[in-house]
């Protein structure tokens, strides 16, 4: 018998909740592979994010990001964690069709201590609070959607918040 190789969970929200840093302890404590989409695109293209935005703009980057994001859900076995603007190309939202996907929430207060607003996200470059609150407007119809789970994660810590997922997932397998 095949058996496919599935992620355990896909990772999904906005900048600052938590995807990547989540993502490796919630992997560790599971004993299981972390394939960050975000990392693995950097390393493909041996530059940063914000240089593919910078060189070659947001379009070639979301069609990198499909690439990853469909080679990696379909192939990866542990905790994928996806960019932050991912689930939002309506192909990603095929490819994470029946899978176990958690989104991080988090508000505009946790968000901005978290990520320090430096400048290193193309997306959030100018007047970072604006562009992060109408990002996440923006999306948070789409992440719940795409979701089977959603995990608040103001004012929470990182082994808090992995501890509830696994709880989560555990309940629901
Ligand atoms: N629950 C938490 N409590 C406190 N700090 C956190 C928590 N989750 C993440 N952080 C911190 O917030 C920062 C941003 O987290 P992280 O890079 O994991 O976010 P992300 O969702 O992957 O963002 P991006 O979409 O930009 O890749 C990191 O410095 C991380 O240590
Ligand atoms: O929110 C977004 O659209 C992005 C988030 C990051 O994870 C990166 O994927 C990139 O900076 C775009
Ligand atoms: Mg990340």
């Amino acid at each position: 018998m095949v058996t496919a190789t599935r992620p355990v969970a896909v990772l999904v929200g906005p900048p600052g909740s938590g995807k990547s840093t989540i993502g490796a302890a919630l992997a560790a404590t599971l004993g299981v592979d972390f394939h960050d989409t975000d990392a693995a695109i950097e390393s493909q293209q041996g530059c940063s994010i914000s240089d593919i935005f910078v060189l070659e703009g947001e379009p070639a980057f979301r069609a990198l990001e499909r690439a990853e994001v469909a080679r990696a859900v379909g192939a990866e076995s542990g905790v994928v964690a996806l960019g932050g603007g991912a689930p939002m190309e309506p192909a990603t939202q095929e490819v994470l069709g029946d899978h176990v996907v958690v989104f991080l929430d988090v508000g505009i207060a946790d968000a901005a201590k978290r990520v320090g607003f430096d400048g290193s996200r193309p997306l959030l470059a100018i007047n970072p609070r604006a562009a992060w609150t109408k990002l996440m407007n923006e999306r948070r119809p789409t992440y719940e959607r795409v979701a089977t789970h959603r995990i608040d994660t103001a004012g929470r810590s990182v082994d808090d918040v992995v501890a509830d997922i696994v709880e989560r997932l555990g309940a629901s397998s």
